[in-house]
């Protein structure tokens, strides 16, 4: 039956799954929430040492026996000051622990995920969910968990004086307690869509920050600033709105408990008052009695804000678990080969892929490209050039067919070895935020200098590194924002050839420069193609005249291939159509001028 529950149970089964992160800091988890318990419990002693004190002195005028009272009031609060440190200490460090633990996880996740879920999210969401909800999750659920102990054992403490001190004034009391925390049981479903929504809100303005931050000249140049700053301000407005539409839900909670506590107050004072005349408590007890319902009250109200918080911890972590819990569609195969070399050929078998369910991109591909041949993907736009190569590091598995590397098919050969036989420069290449050094030597970590030295000079980069102060050490921005497009690309070549790997991709490496950067970046490109197997994709066909074959790809099938000769000999072929409309204002073409 508990079984049952527990399994049914998102709230108790999210709870569980977060023991791997807790595992190894339970023991100070515990003392962080254990140490609430006496942090509570002392509360209760103050009232509790007010009976003596009003029934010897103010009642019976005995000024002597209760002479140690105050001091023992003065011991109690500074014990309970030092736990309170030592408390706050503990759930700092473990919630600090178990962030630190959750976050690791998230961004293993993360970097396992693959380009599909890139494709469906946006940063601001990537931000919030794999940053904010595990501080949530973390930090926040464990503070509030040790108020939540904290409060509810000084609730249970002067629950215990209540009942010592008049069982009959207790009944009225429980029966009050009863109906102020019964709202509290309805916080997390008042809650969830809320919050739910606030979260995609809180993503979508991330999102436009980093959009602020990254498209800033398309904004400029396109006067966009009051089409963003409008669109911000509707997030904005709409974050107001629910975060309103909370406090509508749960404000009410506060001062209904405020007045149900007073209703219990006030018929304590009418019901003791009796009690009193009738002998049947003493005034201390009553005092007593009063000084704990009152300090009750405080724990009571606090509650309510530190259940709220912790349903918010809760549903952070049910949405952490929501990623954590994705499997990578492209995992390595149980018996996956370690491939460490390249030998023969490459082959696209019957390929049919597709990105998404009934929008099939490639029918039926094949091409097989040999060791150090080098192939030009060619044609329309939208065809699935693209797609193509970004098959080959399976970026993306193919639904039929197959792809081999010397008749492995790639599904049985380790990711990892796969994509090592495999460079790709793009037209955009990512830099990251560092020094050129730091980004060449992502292509091969322990390079030695002269390793470096040669692939820059390979790259056409190092007249340029001598002209800078600090030459390879120079910062570049982020995304290489210091550099210019050619350099750039230069640098994403230099990393290149330092990662010197047998099959090389170039996605129309050359298509975002002017003339005279296209002309040394297609020189060193051309230093890189050396010796290697070559798949290039380009619009221009003046950038491919050295390939061996071209392959004509149209709306996902390979239409043609061959050699620049044999295509142009194909009668109104697809190839011969595009070259002559690329070259008709030419009177000497690429080709040609050979
Ligand atoms: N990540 C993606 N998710 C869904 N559809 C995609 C994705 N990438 C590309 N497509 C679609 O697949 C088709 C082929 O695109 P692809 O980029 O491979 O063509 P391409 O020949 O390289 O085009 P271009 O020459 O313009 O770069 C297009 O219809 C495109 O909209």
């Amino acid at each position: 039956m508990l079984l049952s529950i527990i399994k049914k149970n998102n709230f108790v089964q999210n709870y569980l799954k977060m023991w791997p992160f807790v595992k190894p800091i339970w023991f100070i988890s515990l003392l962080s929430l254990v140490i609430g318990v006496p942090i509570g419990s002392l509360d209760a002693t103050i009232a509790l040492f007010l009976k003596p004190y009003t029934d010897l002195v103010i009642v019976s005028n005995n000024a002597q026996a209760p002479w140690y009272l105050p001091f023992l009031i003065v011991g109690f609060t500074i014990i309970q000051g030092v736990l309170l440190y030592l408390s706050a200490f503990l759930t700092a460090y473990a919630g600090g622990k178990l962030n630190l633990n959750v976050k690791e996880a998230l961004y293993n996740k993360l970097l396992s995920l693959d380009p599909k879920y890139y494709d469906e999210q946006n940063s601001g969401r990537i931000l919030m969910r794999f940053s904010s909800d595990a501080d949530l999750a973390c930090s926040g659920l464990l503070s509030n968990l040790k108020n939540l102990v904290t409060r509810v054992c000084s609730t249970l403490s002067l629950l215990c004086v209540l009942i010592y001190t008049s069982w009959q004034l207790s009944i009225i009391a429980i029966i009050i307690l009863a109906i102020t925390v019964a709202p509290l049981t309805t916080v997390r479903r008042l809650l969830k869509k809320i919050i739910a929504k606030n979260t995609d809100v809180i993503s979508t303005i991330n999102t436009k920050y980093n959009e602020t931050y990254s498209g800033n000249r398309t904004i400029l140049a396109y006067n966009l600033q009051d089409t963003q700053r409008n669109s911000f301000i509707m997030n904005l407005n709409e974050i107001f709105k629910l975060s309103v539409k909370m406090v509508k839900r749960t404000a009410w909670i506060s001062p209904f408990m405020h007045f149900s506590v007073s209703i219990g107050i006030s018929l304590t004072i009418a019901y003791g008052s009796w009690l009193i005349v009738q002998g049947t408590i003493t005034a201390g007890d009553f005092v007593s009695f009063l000084a704990a319902l009152l300090m009750m009250y405080t724990p009571l109200k606090a509650m309510g804000n530190t259940i709220v918080n912790i349903q918010q911890g809760f549903l952070a972590i049910e949405r952490i678990y929501d990623i954590l819990d994705i499997e990578p569609d492209i995992q390595n195969s149980p018996e996956a080969l370690k491939i460490t070399n390249f030998d023969h050929a490459i082959k696209f078998q019957n390929v049919n892929f597709s990105y998404r369910e009934g929008i099939p991109v490639l029918h039926d591909f094949s091409l097989e490209i040999k060791k150090n041949e080098s192939i030009a993907l060619v044609g329309n736009s939208g065809g699935g050039k693209s797609t193509i190569v970004s098959l080959l590091p399976r970026f993306y598995d193919i639904q039929s067919g197959a792809i081999t590397i010397d008749g492995n098919n790639i599904k049985n050969i380790e990711i990892e070895a796969l994509r090592s036989q495999i460079t790709i420069v793009f037209q955009d290449n990512f830099l990251f935020n560092g020094t050129i050094r730091d980004n060449i030597l992502l292509g091969k970590a322990n390079a030695t200098e002269e390793e470096i030295r040669q692939a820059i000079k390979a790259a056409y980069l190092d007249e340029f590194i001598a002209e800078l102060e600090n030459g390879l050490d120079t910062p570049i921005g982020e995304r290489g924002n210091l550099l210019s497009g050619g350099q750039k690309q230069r640098v994403a070549i230099a990393r290149a050839f330092l990662r010197n790997s047998p099959i090389l991709i170039l996605d129309e490496a050359t298509s975002a420069l002017d003339n005279k950067s296209e002309a040394i970046v297609q020189k060193a490109i051309e230093n890189l193609m050396a010796n290697k197997t070559v798949i290039i994709i380009a619009h221009r066909l003046s950038t491919i005249k050295n390939v061996d074959k071209i392959a004509f790809i149209q709306e996902g099938s390979l239409a043609e291939f061959g050699t620049h000769n044999e295509l142009m000999n194909i009668k109104n072929g697809h190839y011969k159509t595009l070259y002559n409309l690329q070259f008709k204002s030419n009177t000497a073409s690429a080709y040609d001028e050979e």
